[in-house]
This record gives C-alpha cells, sequence and structure tokens, in this order.
C-alpha cells in the first residue's frame, strides 16, 4: 500500500500536509505526534472513511478510493470508539463480523471465553478494547488500523496485543497503529507527524464528516 501527497483541511486548518507512506506484506507502522497533530485523520483516510483534499492511496498499484467497497474489505479499523453494540453480548457482537468463521481464537487471544455471553454494555473499558480487539482479527483483513490499541488495557492484555499483532505480520499481515505509550511491536517503522506549533481552536466541520463529494 502506498500513500502519496496526502493532504487534509479540518475547518480551516492544514492538519495533513503532504502526508506519504508506504507499507508491505508483514510490515508494521507507527503514527506519533502530539495531540491534534492528525494521526486519527490519517487513519480514517486510509480506512476510507474520509476523503483527503489532496493525494492518492494506492492498494497493488491501483487507486483504492475508486472502490470503497472493495477498500472495505481489505482494512480492519478500530477508532477511539469501540464500534460494539452495547445491547448484545460479545458472542453476538463478534459473530456481526465473523463471516462465519470460529470465534474461539478471538476469544481465546484476549481471554473473553468467560465474558462471551454477557451484555456489553456490562464490560468495563478495558474489557470493551479487548472485545474490539477481537473484533480486528476477526474481520480476516490484512491492513489492520489501529488508534490507539492499548488504550484501557492492563499490563497482561498488552502482552496478548503485542501476540496477536506479531501473529498477523507473520501471517502476511500489515498493521499501521497511532499510539503515545510503547506498543509491542518489533521492526516497527515510525512517521512521526509535526502538528501546529501552537494549538488553533478548532472550526466544527461536523457538516463535511464521512462527505465524499
Ligand atoms: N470533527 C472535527 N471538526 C473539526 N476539526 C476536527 C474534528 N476532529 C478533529 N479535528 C481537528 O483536527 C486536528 C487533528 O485531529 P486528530 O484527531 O486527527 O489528531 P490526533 O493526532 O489523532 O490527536 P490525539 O493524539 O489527541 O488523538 C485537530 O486540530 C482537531 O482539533
Amino acid at each position: 500500500m502506498l500513500a502519496q501527497d496526502i493532504s487534509v483541511f479540518r475547518g480551516e486548518r492544514l492538519v495533513l500536509d503532504t502526508v506519504g507512506l508506504s507499507l508491505s506484506s508483514g510490515e508494521a507502522l507507527l503514527l506519533t505526534g502530539p495531540n491534534g497533530a492528525g494521526k486519527s485523520t490519517l487513519l480514517r483516510v486510509l480506512a476510507g472513511l474520509r476523503k483527503p483534499d489532496a493525494g492518492q492511496l494506492l492498494w497493488d498499484g491501483e487507486n483504492a478510493f475508486a472502490d470503497r467497497t472493495n477498500h472495505a474489505h481489505r482494512i480492519a479499523y478500530l477508532g477511539h470508539q469501540d464500534a460494539l453494540k452495547p445491547g448484545l453480548t460479545l458472542i453476538e457482537n463478534l459473530t456481526i463480523f465473523s463471516h462465519g468463521a470460529p470465534l474461539d481464537e478471538a476469544l481465546d487471544a484476549f481471554e473473553l471465553r468467560h465474558l462471551a455471553d454477557a451484555p456489553v454494555r456490562l464490560f468495563s473499558a478495558g474489557q470493551k478494547r479487548r472485545a474490539a480487539l477481537a473484533r480486528i482479527m476477526l474481520a480476516q483483513a490484512p491492513l489492520w488500523l489501529l488508534d490507539e490499541p492499548s488504550l484501557g488495557l492492563d499490563v497482561h492484555s498488552v502482552e496478548r496485543l503485542g501476540d496477536v499483532l506479531r501473529r498477523h505480520r507473520e501471517d502476511g499481515g500489515m498493521i499501521i497503529a497511532t499510539t503515545h505509550v510503547p506498543l509491542p511491536l518489533d521492526n516497527v517503522r515510525h512517521l512521526a507527524l509535526p502538528g501546529a506549533p501552537v494549538e488553533e481552536e478548532p472550526v466544527d466541520e461536523w457538516a463535511d464528516e464521512g462527505a465524499w463529494a
């Protein structure tokens, strides 16, 4: 995957200014930078959730944005929100994403078996994050886009996360993650986004959010 000269305005502010990156099978990239630098914005662009104001994303040499449905099948996106349905049990939530695949590996990877039949609204913050990460595993997508994946996880769960990330790469998968803390990833490249010299007041642009004019 190759992203070239990605630029994004949020409100009046140029948040991403001609950012480029590339990633091959088995590789991982960490996005770092201060609050507001545009890490989440870049992940959303790579996920096809937000149109960049300039630049392109190539997948196997083809424009990834030309067919967003096809691109959606290539990526598993973990945002700050865990995207779980609170009224459903964990098993029900995971089944939605499993495409018929067995849930056992994902349940075991994040030690979730004892919570299988509990409604997700009863989960702690860390348990919800573990469930959301299990969902990522089940998506069976080559590219994982993870926004602060270890947020809320205890030390043991961070180790489990490290195992899962390593296995995904060994299977040829790719990972791009944002983080403010060290993540258990070996041989990882870094892309540091500089951020604004002085943080400006954001201009509400909810009206544009997700719009592909
Ligand atoms: N919905 C929005 N409307 C307008 N501006 C926004 C919106 N969401 C984010 N921004 C602005 O875009 C900029 C980049 O935000 P983004 O969330 O991508 O940063 P980040 O690097 O992920 O930050 P953090 O480390 O705090 O998670 C910030 O200046 C923020 O104020």
